[in-house]
């Protein structure tokens, strides 16, 4: 199945065409069930996520928070306090700015209490530690670890999730959340979701923005040999729908795609 491309000058643009792809998702999902699972990323989209889902009264008016189940798609072995985790990044934008009257989202998080000692302090690199936050988590993922929607970003070397090129976690087909002590970004301890639990997925959405995009979207829409993770979960064949929302300035000079408005 071939990636879809939505592209906007605007950012604002951007964050809204990628609320109303959440919203028609949650809805798809409460047609056949109770909840509607998400996963989501760090980076920017935290931003993303607050202009469409809380700041646009429109969307945020349709989103039926009491039924969302949202996982992280990978996130940082640090304290939720550290500017570097996921969780906290969405904790910060998203969940401290609702209304106080506002149902709240089931989210599932990493143990924090397996990644900080006593006194909340960061412990130091610890393997055996870090499988059992990746194992835990993994008992956390839905039985039949099927996403409604993952939304993801994509760094400037291709990664997505804490799935970096070249990286032996690409090859993972046993785990469905996998731990990471080499990440080449920092921070280096992470956990990620792993191919099996992206291909399970009912859709996924990409959000890349800015010029600094383009160089990695050349490659990733324009070399079909390339390996990059951002690439394999375009070609994903398990019947996922794959979409990516963009800003012009991140598909400047890309070819072979063609682009549509959500
Ligand atoms: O841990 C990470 O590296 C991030 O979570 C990562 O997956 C992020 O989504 C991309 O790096 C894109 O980041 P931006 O959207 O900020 O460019």
């Amino acid at each position: 199945m071939c990636a879809k491309v939505y592209a906007y000058s605007e950012s604002l643009d951007v964050a809204k065409a990628v609320g109303a792809l959440v919203i028609k998702s949650q809805n798809k999902a409460l047609e056949s069930g109770s909840t509607f699972k998400i996963a989501l990323s760090g980076g920017s989209l935290g931003k993303v996520l607050q202009k469409a889902l809380v700041a646009d009264k429109d969307l945020a008016s349709q989103v039926k928070w009491d039924k969302w189940e949202v996982y992280f798609s990978d996130e940082r072995i640090v304290p939720f306090a550290s500017e570097d985790s996921n969780y906290g990044l969405f904790k910060n934008l998203v969940l401290d700015t609702l209304p106080e009257n506002s149902p709240k989202p089931k989210v599932y998080t990493i143990d924090e209490d397996l990644v900080t000692g006593k006194g909340g302090q960061l412990e130091g690199a610890d393997a055996s530690k870090d499988q059992e936050i990746a194992a835990r988590y993994q008992k956390s993922l839905p039985s039949d670890a099927k996403l409604d929607l993952i939304l993801l970003g994509c760094g400037p070397d291709g990664h997505t999730c804490s799935l970096f090129p070249g990286h032996k976690l690409l090859q993972e087909r046993t785990e469905l959340i996998s731990y990471i002590s080499d990440s080449p970004k920092q921070p280096p301890r992470r956990i990620t979701f792993t191919f099996p639990v992206l291909e399970k997925a009912d859709s996924i959405a990409f959000v890349a923005e800015g010029a600094g995009k383009a160089p990695i979207l050349k490659e990733i829409f324009g070399d079909k040999n390339s390996q990059l993770p951002s690439k394999l979960v375009n070609d994903i064949t398990t019947g996922v729908a794959v979409s990516w929302f963009v800003d012009h300035s991140a598909i400047e000079g890309v070819e072979g795609i063609s682009v549509s408005k959500y």
